[in-house]
């Protein structure tokens, strides 16, 4: 069942070293609070041995019985008691998003109208890039546009400017689309969790640069696409999303490219569509995605 109009919809999420009675412990408490659950899904990794859950659920009419602070307070027991990672906000709530770019526009492109459109729970920030091809798209949305060139011995000022940027936006998520700077780990551990990258290989194949080329040498019959979260370690972030195509060997580096571009439009708008609903939870080095 579905918020009403005067509900309010939250979603829970945690993480936590599996045990019995986690799933009854939320259902009552929330229960207890007064709150439906609208939808809930969870998942018991035995590899990792930790248990993840996310759940949707309205306030009772009117609002939740005792208030939201009271359902935290109590929550955070419980939390307690389970030695939890958890996170509750209200569904309405949408991340604020930085999207960077280089020269290749087809990604930002598709997020923007997909945001337009309704289709993306985000609200876009602004636009950065090291390059100024794409200003013309960014301004198209109304959105600003930040040119921040870099090279390697500017890399430093560059990002400290991109931090600067984040905070004053106020900044949730950085999305790479098609971004073609590798970012240092001082910003990647500052934005750990915070930064989805997507590259244009069905990883772990073809890291780094040219994939495209390099799959066209190995002689691949499939091509894909893979939205990732940015760790130091250069494309070997954890998996959010994947998308695949068959090739042969008539195809061209650039025809893949060219099949490439929607695989990889489609698995960035999934990946950043799901991280805003919260349906992404971290496993180590892996995900747990509630689709
Ligand atoms: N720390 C990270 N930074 C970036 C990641 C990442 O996973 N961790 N993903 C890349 C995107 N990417 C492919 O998707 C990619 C971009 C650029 C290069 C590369 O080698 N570029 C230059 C070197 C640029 C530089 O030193 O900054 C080159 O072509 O030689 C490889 C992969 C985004 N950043």
């Amino acid at each position: 069942m579905s918020a009403g109009s005067s509900e309010r919809e939250y979603v829970l999420t945690l993480s936590c070293p599996d045990a019995r009675g986690i799933v009854a412990g939320v259902a009552n408490l929330l229960a207890a609070h007064g709150c439906n659950i609208t939808e809930s899904q969870q998942y018991g990794d035995s590899y990792s041995g930790r248990f993840f859950l996310r759940t949707q659920f309205t306030d009772s009419e009117g609002g939740l019985d005792a208030g939201e602070d009271a359902l935290r307070a109590a929550f955070a027991s419980l939390a307690g008691e389970f030695d939890m990672e958890w996170d509750l906000r209200p569904r309405d709530v949408r991340p604020r998003v930085l999207v960077m770019v280089s020269k290749f526009g087809h990604c930002l492109n598709d997020l923007l109208y997909r945001q337009r459109s309704g289709l993306l729970e985000v609200d876009i920030a602004a636009v950065v890039s090291n390059h100024p091809d794409l200003e013309f798209l960014a301004r198209s949305y109304d959105l600003d546009f930040h040119h921040l060139p870099v090279n390697a011995g500017t890399k430093a000022e560059q990002e400290a400017r991109l931090l600067e940027l984040v905070d004053a936006y106020d900044v949730d998520l950085v999305v790479l689309a098609r971004y073609m700077q590798i970012l240092s780990e001082e910003l990647c551990a500052k934005m750990s969790g915070r930064i989805i990258n997507i590259h244009h290989s069905f990883l772990p194949s073809f890291k780094g640069a040219r994939p495209y080329h390099q799959a066209h040498a190995r002689g691949v019959k499939l091509i894909g696409a893979t939205a990732h979260y940015v760790t130091a370690d250069l494309d070997e972030g954890p998996i959010i999303e994947q998308e695949v195509s068959r090739v042969d060997h008539t195809h061209s580096p650039e025809q893949l490219a060219a099949i490439g571009r929607d695989l990889e439009s489609l698995a960035l708008a999934r990946a950043v569509n799901w991280h805003a609903q919260r349906r992404v939870l971290l496993n180590a080095e892996r995900t747990v995605v509630f689709r």
